[in-house]
């Protein structure tokens, strides 16, 4: 269960970094994300080595939809891997740690015209065009804007990745993508190659997140394979890169079972290499966009035990300070997750409870059904492999302030998110006029 940097010292408390966490809590407060630089580090070059080191044309770009911060950019800069953004938000926050925007690719099955302006005024390096509404959009404004974006075509490549059906884009029904099935990818492929503004070098595929099979992975290769082989026959154009999205699974509890990732590269890379000989097609730079597996078991949350409620013969509920408003996958998703007492590390597991949140929600539950030890108020409790989907799903719901988050290194503890405060969340409250004598008007039904 313990990963990256964690250990138990002498104190019989979690250690992250070399941080102690129980000191950590008393020092930055709770619910408080910890991101383990170390571990982070080290999924970013598991994944350089398995797709880049020996295929110097490829690209690993970081999915910083699960969790980005400009800390993070720079470290994912410092990694030598690209970024992948979904949104306008995304961009200026990397734009705005100063990430190098050729090596930022954009996706979004709804860019709007403002956030196709901000991404060709700052030339990033690839648009990942979604839809017919998109290609046509960023055509005209490169042409005004005198601009010629490297795009991709996103291919929905019509597979069923086992995984949670929220999570699943690749299958038919999906909102994502040119389909493939009824010919609107080699439709959009074709009409986008007559357009004058937009440079069309790549195709993109995703068929999910939180995957473990490589099948999967397989059958998207097998499929974008063949496709690349049809659009040469048909069109007479040789694909030059081919995107294969993210989507690789992390263990969130022991259930869950990973393959390396210098493993699933190196079969994927084979797979390619296979095909392109044996359709007789140009071998394409192969770009992947890992999210979860870069941060999610690098982050832990810490929060602080509060309310304690035994159901005699049914449920012992331990409440903590945060709940669905930093950690929104169990009652999104079923999502599970492994927990150690902090202060209480070394101490055997006794007791079955179940970890609610504070939220206004019977759903808001964080872990049901845990061992832990005797657990009492004031503990603190670690949540494991937080870190992907967690402070990116935040919400302020209840007006609950969102946590700060803290990059632990070598003993050294660097806040790269603040909490938020209770002044934060009435910032962009405004009274209109007409209502700030109300107080004075007791209304009298
Ligand atoms: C297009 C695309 N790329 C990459 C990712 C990253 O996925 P993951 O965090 O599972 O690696 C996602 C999310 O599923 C995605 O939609
Ligand atoms: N947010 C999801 C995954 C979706 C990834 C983005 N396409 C999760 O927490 O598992």
């Amino acid at each position: 269960m313990l990963h990256g940097t964690m250990r138990i010292n002498s104190k019989g408390h979690l250690e992250i970094g070399g941080c102690d966490t129980v000191a950590l809590a008393k020092k930055f407060g709770t619910p408080l994300y910890v991101i383990d630089e170390e571990l982070l580090r080290q999924n970013c070059r598991a994944f350089y080595n398995g797709f880049k080191r020996d295929y110097p044309g490829n690209e690993v770009i970081y999915a910083s939809k699960a969790f980005m911060t400009m800390a993070i950019c720079k470290i994912i800069e410092e990694e030598n891997l690209g970024l992948d953004v979904v949104s306008g938000g995304e961009l200026y926050t990397a734009l705005k740690a100063g990430f190098p925007p050729e090596k930022i690719y954009f996706h979004g099955n709804n860019k709007s015209r403002e956030e196709l302006i901000m991404a060709l005024e700052n030339d990033i390096g690839k648009i990942i065009v979604d839809n017919w509404h998109e290609l046509n959009m960023l055509n005209e404004l490169a042409r005004k804007m005198n601009k010629v974006p490297n795009i991709y075509i996103r291919v929905s490549p019509g597979i069923e990745a086992h995984t949670h059906q929220y999570v699943k884009t690749g299958q038919i029904d999906s909102k994502f993508g040119f389909p493939l099935f009824n010919g609107d990818a080699m439709r959009a492929i074709e009409y986008a190659l007559t357009l004058k503004n937009v440079n069309l070098v790549g195709l993109h595929s995703h068929i999910g997140s939180q995957i473990f099979d490589s099948y999967s992975y397989k059958a998207e290769i097998e499929i974008m394979m063949n496709f690349i082989k049809l659009i040469k026959e048909f069109l007479g154009w040789e694909v030059e890169e081919l995107d294969l999205g993210g989507g690789f699974g992390i263990a969130y509890t022991e259930e869950d079972d990973p393959q390396p990732i210098e493993k699933i590269a190196h079969e994927m890379m084979q797979s390619v290499k296979e095909y392109s000989v044996s359709l007789n097609v140009k071998m394409p730079k192969i770009i992947v966009e890992p999210g979860r597996s870069i941060i999610g078991n690098a982050g832990t949350t810490l929060y602080t035990v509060g309310a304690i409620k035994e159901i005699p013969g049914i449920r012992k509920y331990v409440a903590v300070d945060g709940g669905m408003s930093d950690n929104i996958r169990t009652a999104l998703y079923g999502a599970k997750y492994e927990a150690i007492v902090a202060n209480k590390a070394r101490l055997p597991r006794v007791e079955k409870v179940s970890i609610a949140g504070k939220l206004c929600e019977s759903g808001d539950m964080l872990i049901w059904d845990i061992l832990l030890p005797e657990i009492e108020e004031g503990d603190i409790l670690a949540v494991l492999s937080t870190g992907a989907y967690n402070y990116s799903m935040a919400s302020n719901y209840n007006r609950l302030p969102r946590p700060a988050a803290v990059l632990v290194s070598n003993g050294q503890a660097d806040v790269i998110v603040e909490r938020e405060t209770y002044e934060d969340l009435v910032r962009k409250d405004v009274i209109p006029e007409r209502l700030l004598s109300v107080k004075r008007k007791i209304v009298n039904y």
